[in-house]
């Protein structure tokens, strides 16, 4: 399997050095160059296996002999023996013909454990088989950084650097990432916000001198080893509901787009998707992109969903590629434009293809606080905020006789403040997170400045 940069000008890789690399050098992100393909005897044929057994099939399509079988079957039966659900990611019945996927049954209690779990171990055999070690770095909005921090803690190939923005994330986020004070963990509070973070995690990238001193690699969504272990639960839960045989839609609280292109990779492989929807926060840059062509920053805001404040939406540059027939001049021009004045107009063809599969709409933060009130009071369910802009979307632009799985993306006990101020009281944590707020924290406070977080690292990192 090969992959390809979304800009066109960085080497073609294989899967342990395109995982390896995070971003590509030209900045662009990596994607397979070809979609693997299954056949509807083949996805029938994962209903009733076990999770590790369904993403055993999907991920090792893309992986090709880079990884020998019997290592990859280990890594990804260690990588979900940790999850408190024997089905990792199970369905709910929310109402009628409407679903949530569970994906917080991991140890941090996000969606991201799904890919991180997965990723640190194919990290460390790839790096332990090469007798290297790496500095990873991550940019979170605060469940990335402690889903990363928890799959990296302890591990011999890895120093983990992780940038989050000060005061932005939920207290539990934040001590979720500073209270392990293992050698190789460090946690940096970035004085700015997420898309600053990002920025300068691409930035370090971009500094090949650096990049190369240090042996970076990234683990945010813009790297593939993510979005791969993220496309499994696509097909678990459309099996279980009658696929392939029967279409289904999702519903996707999206932020940073690495989740909702995990459901268009799906599709892509052969499973039957009615359609993807994305669901977007106040910070609603990605619906107001799908009603009017332009891609056009106006601000972050900060709201109770504070892991989808975010407004440079990296996996949206992997759908540009495709949509637009993997012409990597455009994604170039577009992601120029992008930074040169804040926004880039669609080709009539790419927002047209977009549209055919995508649709996207907002709750805000009123619309949201209702909707946690409202499945609590009819359906007895409690929905974190980011769960809640799904749900809320989901029930505007359903169609009732396709089933909609929504994803739910975070545990409610993540998130107490934003569910206190909806239904006037606080989810409790699980047993083994109960004395969080009195464990010992370290962080360090940084300026937004590019220059003082390479400092930082280059300080620090035992490459
Ligand atoms: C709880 C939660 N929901 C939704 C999202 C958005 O997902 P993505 O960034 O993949 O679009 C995030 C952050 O990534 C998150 O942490
Ligand atoms: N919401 C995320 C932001 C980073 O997203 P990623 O999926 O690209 O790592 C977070 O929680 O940190």
């Amino acid at each position: 399997m090969q992959f390809v940069s979304t800009r066109g000008q960085a080497p073609v890789l294989g899967f342990s050095d395109a995982v390896l690399a995070g971003l590509a050098a030209d900045g662009g992100l990596y994607v397979p160059r070809q979609w693997p393909q299954f056949s509807t005897e083949e996805i029938a044929d994962f209903s009733g296996k076990p999770y590790a057994d369904v993403a055993f099939a999907v991920i090792s399509r893309f992986v090709g002999d880079d990884i020998g079988a019997d290592a990859l079957k280990t890594i990804i039966d260690e990588a979900y023996f940790s999850f408190r659900h024997k089905s990792v990611a199970p369905l709910v019945e929310l109402e009628p013909n409407h679903f949530l996927l569970e994906l917080f049954h991991g140890p941090t209690l996000a969606f991201k454990d799904v890919a991180m779990q997965f990723l640190s171990r194919v990290m460390d055999h790839i790096l332990a088989e090469r007798g290297l070690r790496a500095t990873i770095v991550g940019a979170t909005s605060g469940d990335t950084g402690s889903a990363a921090i928890e799959a990296f803690k302890g591990r011999d190939t890895t120093d983990i650097f992780i940038l989050h923005p000060q005061g932005r994330t939920s207290p539990v986020q934040r001590l979720q990432m500073s209270t392990v004070l293992d050698a190789n963990v460090h946690n940096i509070a970035l004085q700015g916000t997420f898309d600053d973070c990002q920025n300068i995690v691409k930035a370090m990238f971009n500094n090949h001198p650096f990049r190369d001193q240090v042996r970076l690699s990234g683990v945010n969504s813009i790297n593939w080893g993510r979005i791969v272990a993220q496309i499994v639960y696509y097909f678990t839960a459309a099996v279980s509901l009658g696929g392939p045989v029967r279409k289904v839609s999702f519903t996707v609280p999206t932020g940073n787009f690495g989740d909702i292109f995990a459901g268009y990779a799906a599709k892509r492989m052969g499973l039957p998707i009615d359609r993807l929807i994305i669901a977007t926060n106040a910070n609603d840059i990605l619906a107001r992109t799908l009603s009017s062509g332009r891609y056009e920053m106006a601000g972050v805001h900060p709201t109770i969903s504070p892991s989808m404040d975010i407004e440079i939406s990296s996996n949206f540059e992997r759908l540009l590629f495709e949509a637009s027939g993997h012409d990597a001049k455009a994604v170039l021009a577009m992601m120029d434009s992008l930074k040169q004045s804040g926004g880039f107009a669609l080709p009539e063809k790419t927002i047209a293809s977009i549209r055919s599969e995508f649709s996207a709409a907002t709750s805000d933060e009123p619309m949201t606080k209702t909707t946690i009130a409202k499945i609590a009071r009819e359906n007895g369910y409690t929905l974190d905020p980011h769960t809640a802009v799904g749900v809320e979307v989901a029930q505007q632009l359903r169609d009732p006789l396709v089933p909609m799985i929504t994803l739910a993306t975070a545990h409610p006990a993540k998130f107490p403040d934003a569910v206190k101020q909806a239904m006037g009281f606080e989810p409790p944590l699980p047993d083994w997170l109960a004395d969080l707020h009195e464990r010992p924290e370290r962080l360090s406070v940084l300026a937004n400045d590019h220059k003082a977080v390479e400092d930082f690292i280059t300080a620090r990192t035992r490459v």
